[in-house]
């Protein structure tokens, strides 16, 4: 245990019986068995299973080499991306590290801004975010699996014009880090012809299963986070997921659990943090149950609420409103930091019962009463606990999720590695934007606007 992420569904045992969980048990592992065998829908898509224990160390120390360099000639990173291309990475550098981390002192960082773009078509966003950059140093990673996604292919035009300017183009081509396919594609073609550094999105990683490919490992490698430790949380975590009986196998029972709960008509998980640096990791959470479960008219709505914060805002449902939601926190035992809250001479504001307390105290006591209200109020609560806000755990959540994500998918019965889904805004998107081929469907779409 200890460093161990774990999963705790005993305060759901009111709405679901011992009997639910043995049967349930049975079919994650036959899920599990198809999972594993890779004799399931979109069984070409398991690279990410193997990824911490079989990936490519050549390319790792690349990736090192490369954040060391970045660190070296630039001030700031602009990381292009969008959907797995993105979130990973934004998750991971906003929870290992400084909660102020683009405006804490260089001092205290010691490693570039990192800001993101291309996850939006927002020409508010980057313009802004070029005023930030200003005339200082910058380099570009610019991560697309396909290559072809229209929101950071023209953020990356915009940086790449802009780092043209500035250094010419053979000096921009050596601040520009390019995360694809490794033979097809745009970005990859691109690359070749102006001689960027690659890294490489494995044909079998889907692009939300690849954190832990150099997607997610370059920019938090660049923010300073420990690479290693991250593989060694994960490649514990894989151990655990395929070996461990399922009495003692968290995503195995988190897949269990979600399912009982989704046949019973529970549709939508709310995934509650009481950290704000978890928000990404719920972000990144989401894309990876969305995309994964959401098809074929079936699925668990996956949402998120940041807390307390959002006690005030989504609470009064969350406690009172429609019945069809169940809620899985996110606990972090660990808190580093320590904020004592002081004793006034006059109580004014009511709080020197709680002088002399540390902030955490007050924190988990706020956890732990909301999950017992949530519970009166028929919210079947889930909980995993993550024992500190550190690589290795981070590694380990990285992969329970992933894991449980795949058995979960096969045991709603379809098919969790592809996402036919997010073909239809495009094709409307592209055909009111005049994209050549498109010139049929733009003449329906026009009459109906
Ligand atoms: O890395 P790419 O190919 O730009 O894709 C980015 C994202 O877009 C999607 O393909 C959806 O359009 C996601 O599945 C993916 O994570």
């Amino acid at each position: 245990m200890g460093n161990k992420v774990t999963f705790d569904y005993s305060k759901a045992a009111k709405f679901i019986s011992a009997d639910e969980v043995k049967s349930m048990e049975r079919i994650v592992e036959q899920s599990k068995e198809v999972l594993v065998s890779k004799s399931g829908a979109g069984n070409d898509f398991l690279g990410w299973i193997d990824l911490p224990v079989a990936y490519d160390k050549e390319e790792f120390a690349r990736i090192q080499k490369a954040a060391e360099k970045i660190t070296s000639d630039s001030e700031v990173l602009v990381v292009i991306g969008i959907g797995g291309s993105y979130l990973g990475a934004r998750a991971a550098v906003e929870f290992l590290r400084h909660s102020f981390y683009n405006v804490v002192s260089k001092e205290v960082r010691k490693t570039p801004e990192i800001y993101f773009a291309g996850n939006s078509i927002s020409g508010r966003y980057l313009s802004d975010l070029i005023q930030v950059i200003g005339d200082r140093d910058f380099s570009v990673n610019v991560i697309s699996k396909s290559g072809t996604t229209t929101e950071p292919a023209i953020a990356f035009r915009v940086f790449k014009e802009m780092l043209e300017k500035k250094y010419g183009k053979a000096e921009a081509a050596k601040r520009i880090y390019a995360t694809t396919d490794k033979s097809r594609g745009a970005l990859k073609k691109l690359a070749t012809e102006e001689g960027y550094e690659t890294f490489v999105v494995p044909d079998d990683v889907g692009g939300r299963f690849s954190v832990l490919t150099a997607v997610g490992l370059l920019p938090i490698a660049v923010s300073g986070a420990d690479i290693i430790k991250l593989m060694e949380g994960a490649a514990d975590a894989r151990k655990d997921a395929l070996e461990k009986p399922f009495a003692e196998n968290g995503p195995m029972q988190y897949a269990a659990v979600r399912n009982i709960l989704l046949r019973k008509g529970k549709q939508i998980e709310v995934l509650a943090n009481y950290e704000p640096s978890l928000h990404y990791v719920s972000e990144w959470w989401k894309q990876l149950y969305g995309e994964s479960e959401g098809k074929d008219q079936k699925g668990i709505f996956p949402a998120s609420v940041d807390l307390t914060t959002d006690l005030h805002s989504m609470g009064q449902f969350i406690q009172d409103g429609s019945r069809n939601l169940f809620e899985t926190v996110l606990n972090v035992t660990d808190s580093e930091a320590e904020i004592v809250i002081g004793e006034e001479p006059v109580d004014l504001d009511g709080l020197n019962y709680l002088a002399g307390k540390n902030m955490d105290f007050v924190n988990k006591s706020a956890m732990n009463g909301t999950i017992l209200a949530h519970t009166d109020g028929n919210v079947p609560n889930l909980m995993i606990t993550v024992p500190g806000q550190d690589e290795y755990s981070l590694g380990q959540l990285f992969y329970f999720f992933e894991f449980a994500c795949g058995v979960s998918g096969y045991t709603l019965g379809v098919n969790p590695f592809n996402q036919p889904g997010v073909e239809s805004y495009k094709k409307n998107m592209f055909a009111l934007l005049g994209k050549p081929g498109y010139e049929a469907e733009r003449e329906e779409l026009m009459k109906r606007l």
